[in-house]
């Protein structure tokens, strides 16, 4: 996958879900395949097992211990993700052949998530170091698929891409808590649309 072209990661932070296949389908219908539902959602393992059970591509995310990735992997997550190293959820991942994608910041992080077998590295929060970081990043690592979390929108979302990251995460910008808890798929799927179309990075 060369730099501009990578997938969109919806990810679900919100304190209710009243329909998660029906979340991943408004999101797919707005051009976001993956979505990433997260630990700090009540009852995530059953919303998992739902969008999952429809046939959505959904995994989880903010897994902290080997515990809650083997509970996600029970339920139906075809990946993990987690907001930093852990080493107890990458032995977990790789114990089940799921891929994980391990969080980090600084350049050492960086080389401890390969080490430890991540799929792809998750900087985050990269708002804090902005699109620019990601080129610093390749330089040393251009074989690593770095993937840009937190503070990613519409607005700056293809500049990430422009410069390295191979996947951006969608949060607050595409999917809101209220929007989400209230059930609105069809503003979810309009900004899923928004975000979709500004990614489009032509080179
Ligand atoms: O859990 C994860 O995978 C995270 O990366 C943490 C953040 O909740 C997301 O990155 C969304 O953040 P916003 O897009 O700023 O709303």
């Amino acid at each position: 996958m060369r730099a501009g072209t990578g997938p969109v990661i919806a990810v679900v932070r919100a304190p209710r879900i009243p329909d998660a296949a029906a979340l991943c389908a408004a999101l797919a219908e707005g051009g976001i395949g993956f979505t990433e539902l997260t630990f700090t959602t009540p009852d995530v393992t059953t919303h998992l097992e739902r969008a999952a059970q429809a046939g959505r591509r959904v995994g989880v995310g903010t897994v902290l211990t080997a515990e809650q990735a083997e509970r996600g992997i029970a339920a139906g997550a075809s990946f993990l993700v987690t907001p930093g190293c852990r080493p107890e959820v990458a032995r977990a991942a790789r114990a089940a052949g799921v891929p994980v994608v391990l969080g980090a910041l600084t350049p050492t992080e960086v080389a401890h998530a390969v080490d430890l077998g991540a799929a792809a590295v998750k900087i985050f929060p990269a708002r804090a170091f902005g699109p620019g970081y990601f080129k610093d990043l390749r330089g040393p690592y251009p074989q690593v698929p770095l993937v840009a979390s937190g503070g990613v929108n519409a607005g700056n979302a293809a500049e990430f891409l422009r410069q390295g990251a191979l996947a951006v995460c969608a949060g607050t910008d595409v999917v809101p808590p209220e929007a989400v808890a209230a059930g609105d798929w069809a503003e979810i799927t309009r900004r899923a649309r928004a975000f979709t179309a500004a990614c489009a990075v032509r080179e």
